[in-house]
């Protein structure tokens, strides 16, 4: 984790009030900023939105309302020189199947000024992957791997990745988040990207962006986070109806309940010596607050 002197205090993307309507599913008044030279972690669980988010920040889905600036630029109009300065890991295959790795790199590299063929040659090889190789025949793994190397290639000062480590063996996923830590050591680098396994926050993110439904839930530090909550455990005899209203999510189990509360000095003032108090994971965080149904109480 990064110290704080090393913040930067303006925001790489700021996204203001966006909304976008589809006929089953919205995005609801989104607002938060992914500050710059961190790395900021977007969760929440299946069909939150996040892919969602992601496509509006490349201009790729254009919002209903509300607005979001990517490094200074209006979304809609990240055209031309200024995509240079971006590297986008989409979660769906994004590139010519029939072409070889080099093939497709070969279209690729002319569109960016600060294209890197060492650094290129240097991830191909770090990732054992061969350039012959067509892309149709590459597993998940090895595609996601070779988009990673596109994008770090070109030198680009904002990742955004969406779902980059699904499909990965725990080894690759590892190695991952170990280059992504070397990557945002260059302090004017940031990262935002997309999970939904939590345990990748864990070891990685500075800050976290939760949604649910396509509503903001919260964004903040993830160290703040995870001081804020706290895991309540008590026996059944405890558990009425005021009990249940100071938490965001109960789990009961055959000799007594586990619940998320939301601020850990006041869950002590009410609960005192009654309970167990324990430090949250991420996972614990959003299972609760989407089980647990209050999530915009
Ligand atoms: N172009 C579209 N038209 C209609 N509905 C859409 C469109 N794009 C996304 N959706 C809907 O938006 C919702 C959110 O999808 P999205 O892919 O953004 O979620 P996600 O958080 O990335 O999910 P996952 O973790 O499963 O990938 C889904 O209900 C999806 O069906």
């Amino acid at each position: 984790m990064r110290t704080m002197s090393a913040m930067s205090d303006t925001n790489a993307i700021e996204i203001k009030g966006l909304t976008k309507n589809f006929d089953a599913y919205s995005l609801s008044d989104i607002s938060f900023g992914v500050p710059r030279g961190y790395i900021t972690g977007l969760i929440g669980p299946n069909g939150a939105g996040k892919s969602t988010l992601i496509k509006a920040i490349m201009g790729m889905v254009v919002p209903d309302r509300g607005s979001i600036s990517v490094l200074g630029h209006e979304a809609g109009h990240l055209k031309g020189a200024f995509k240079q300065d971006i590297g986008y890991i989409s979660d769906e295959n994004i590139y010519y199947e029939y072409l070889s790795m080099e093939q497709m790199k070969r279209i690729i590299a002319p569109f960016y000024e600060k294209w890197d063929e060492e650094l290129y040659r240097k991830y191909m090889e770090l990732f054992e992957l061969s350039p012959r190789k067509k892309i149709k025949d590459c597993s998940k793994g090895m595609k996601t791997k070779y988009s990673i190397t596109l994008a770090l290639s070109h030198h680009p000062s904002l990742l955004i990745m969406d779902e980059p480590t699904a499909g990965l063996d725990p080894i690759f996923r590892r190695e991952m988040l170990d280059l992504l830590a070397d990557y945002i050591q260059e302090e004017k680098n940031t990262i935002l990207f997309s999970t939904h396994l939590t345990t990748d926050l864990d070891r990685v993110a500075d800050y976290v962006t939760f949604i649910n439904r396509g509503r903001l839930v919260f964004s903040d530090n993830k160290d703040e986070v995870m001081e804020k909550y706290v895991i309540v455990k008590g026996g059944k005899e405890l558990l009425d109806g005021d009990i249940r209203r100071e938490l965001l999510g109960v789990r009961e189990t055959s000799v007594g309940f586990e619940g998320l509360a939301c601020d850990r000095e006041k869950a002590m003032e009410i609960f005192g010596d009654e309970v167990l108090y324990q430090r949250p994971t991420l996972e614990d965080i959003m299972y609760f607050m989407v089980k647990g149904g209050k999530l915009h109480a």
